[in-house]
């Protein structure tokens, strides 16, 4: 289902201000057209807008201006039950039900397709199986969620959310808490979700894994969308420059070409930093400090640090 976004603004109002009148606008206009089956990744600095701006898509924050269609119809004219059918939202701090188990939490998906003649199924319990699988936590099905760790709980979460089963789904920070490996079985299972055709949109922070997994990188600063596009065309040091003011390399990850970032270090080099490393540590700091002025070529990786990438 396409997803449009136009001329978004959204904020919060102070004290006595209504909702007409925010005193600090969060999303300053953001226009943006998704494609059903597209996998879009929401880079840019702590504050933003990344969540506002998923909140407005998700129907839970009310917009100051602008509209939010999918498949053609505007989220905020939708009932909210109808708006559950076709979105919905990982956020990035859910709070559970007290002592709910995993399964428990992963019903409430559901939720939406209930009602006073559509009571539990067997396609519900479908569907929550199927998530419980697909997220790696059916072996934690009778478990308290609040008894998990915080890793094992981000993917319980997202099972709820894959559970409701709308064509758009949003997903803010899925992977914060999470080891690489299952990391990167997040990011690859949200690849399949698009591949089956839903529209996927998340906040992710790490920008490598936004070039790698994502077919659109949206880059935002103070409210509004700075660059926009495919990953190659749009990731490259003068952005990272841009959203957080760090100097980087952007090098070709071997496997695909997709864009690996890499920080350098900003310490300004002194006279103790000009004698010989005598750590594996000093030596890694050393040589990104040597490396090269400007982004490199694809061809000719400095030699530097070791860059974990992912193979997609
Ligand atoms: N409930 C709130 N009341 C008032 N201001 C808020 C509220 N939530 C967020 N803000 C402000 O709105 C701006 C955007 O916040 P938002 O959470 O959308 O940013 P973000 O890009 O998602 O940040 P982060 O990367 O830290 O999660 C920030 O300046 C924030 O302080």
């Amino acid at each position: 289902m396409e997803l449009v976004v136009q001329q978004l603004k959204a904020g919060y109002p102070a004290g006595t201000r209504g909702k007409s009148e925010p005193a600090h606008l969060a999303v300053r206009g953001v226009d943006l057209t998704i494609a059903p089956g597209q996998v879009v990744a929401i880079v840019g600095p702590n504050g933003c807008g990344k969540s506002t701006l998923l909140r407005a898509m998700a129907r839970l924050h009310q917009p100051h201006a602008g509209t939010v269609t999918v498949g053609g119809d505007d989220v905020w004219r939708l009932r909210q039950r109808d708006a559950a059918h076709r979105v919905s939202l990982l956020p990035q701090s859910p709070q559970a039900p007290e002592a709910v188990t995993v399964a428990g939490l992963v019903r409430y998906g559901r939720h939406p397709h209930q009602g006073l003649f559509r009571q539990w199924s067997r396609e519900d319990e479908r569907a929550v199986r199927a998530a419980l699988t697909a997220t790696g936590v059916a072996d934690l099905a009778e478990r308290r969620l609040d008894q998990l760790s915080g890793g094992q709980r981000q993917r319980c979460w997202l099972a709820m959310v894959l559970a409701q089963e709308t064509p758009v789904v949003l997903l803010d920070e899925p992977t914060s808490a999470l080891d690489l490996g299952h990391a990167v079985e997040v990011l690859e299972l949200v690849r399949e979700v698009a591949t089956a055709g839903r529209t996927v949109v998340m906040v992710l922070h790490d920008l490598t894994s936004a070039a790698r997994y994502a077919d659109v990188v949206v880059a935002m600063r103070d409210g509004e969308v700075v660059a926009s596009g495919p990953p190659r065309e749009v990731v490259d040091a003068a952005l990272v420059q841009r959203l957080y003011g760090v100097p980087a390399d952007v090098l070709a990850a071997p496997v695909d070409g997709s864009p690996v970032v890499v920080p350098r270090a900003r310490v300004a080099a002194g006279p103790e930093e000009a004698r010989e490393p005598d750590t594996p540590e000093a030596a890694g700091a050393a040589l990104t400090k040597a490396g090269p002025a400007t982004a490199v070529d694809a061809d000719e990786p400095p030699a530097g640090d070791a860059v974990a990438v992912p193979q997609r």
